[in-house]
């Protein structure tokens, strides 16, 4: 009887969806790595639009965001969180890893191991608080003291993204004045240390002299939640549930930036994070964005 009740708890265990999240659009990129090494998974996407960018954000914020974050995903009932961004995963990750009694998956240390695989020569692009907070560097170093790298803030590019002006003309000389230090250091290697890069590979990638290799940490990060999966036995095997899309912000606003990427409309609900009994504690922080 007893083999039963645990046998049926571990089916369920292994039923429960993967919460994914994001400030924005940008852990989009992780989502469709889920669905391309994943596709029997249950996916639960959290995109925190009110306060976006979250670069801009001091580190304490980004602690606080994420323990919010994780809270509510604990009362959705998710088996796994995946950090699909490097900003909280370059500054919470320790934290709620301490914090919260779920297997919790962040993009740096995968990507820095590839990085450091395939280059010696290794410029990052990212968000100016992770850049700032140097985690790539320490985690590269740390597995290769020989390897090199070169770390940049973009400002820019979250907005671009976030508001879809990724073709306008300047968006390309913005791209070109960030990787400018990192060309002037002959990198051989260029990671996206910001999951919204990706999106903008179309105008990265042009800028790039032959032989520079591009690092877009998804698939890595996807790669580490599946053997993180396999070895608490949480794999689900038979078929998913749709993904639920949620935001802090608008929702309307984020289910047609969102289509551009997913290839259909997401129907996206508007949550709030925080339980009734504490939002009298809460002071909304309004995105430079919504404006
Ligand atoms: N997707 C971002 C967060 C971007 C932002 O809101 O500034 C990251 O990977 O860091």
């Amino acid at each position: 009887m007893k083999g039963l009740i645990s046998g049926a708890i571990a089916r369920d265990a292994r039923r429960r969806p993967i919460g994914v999240f994001d400030s924005g659009v940008g852990g989009l990129t992780v989502l469709r790595e889920l669905y391309r090494q994943l596709p029997n998974e249950s996916l639960l996407y959290l995109a925190d639009t009110a306060r976006l960018p979250y670069g801009m954000r001091s580190p304490a914020e980004i602690v606080q965001f994420s323990r919010e974050i994780l809270s509510w995903m604990e009362r959705q009932g998710v088996k796994m969180v995946v950090m699909a961004c490097n900003t909280s995963s370059a500054l919470a990750l320790d934290v709620v890893r301490a914090e919260f009694d779920l297997p919790i998956v962040g993009l740096i240390l995968p990507a820095a191991r590839v990085a450091v695989d395939r280059g010696s020569r290794v410029g990052v692009i990212a968000t100016p608080i992770t850049a700032a907070s140097d985690a790539y560097r320490r985690a590269m170093v740390e597995i290769d003291p020989t390897v090199q790298v070169w770390q940049v803030g973009c400002p820019e590019f979250v907005p671009i993204v976030e508001q879809g002006r990724l073709h306008e003309p300047d968006t390309r000389a913005i791209a070109q004045q960030y990787l400018e230090p990192l060309l002037e250091q002959s990198i051989d290697t260029l990671v996206y240390g910001c999951t919204h890069y990706p999106h903008l590979a179309g105008v990265i990638e042009p800028l790039l002299p032959p032989g520079v290799v591009t690092i877009d940490p998804a698939a890595h990060v996807v790669a580490a939640a599946t053997q993180e999966l396999e070895l608490l036995n949480l794999k689900h095997l038979d078929q998913p549930q749709p993904t639920r899309f949620c935001v802090t912000g608008e929702a309307d606003r984020f289910a047609s930036l969102a289509t551009r990427w997913l290839g259909c409309a997401p129907l996206v609900e508007q949550v709030q994070l925080l339980e009734a009994e504490t939002l009298g504690d809460y002071l909304p922080i309004e995105s430079p964005l919504s404006a």
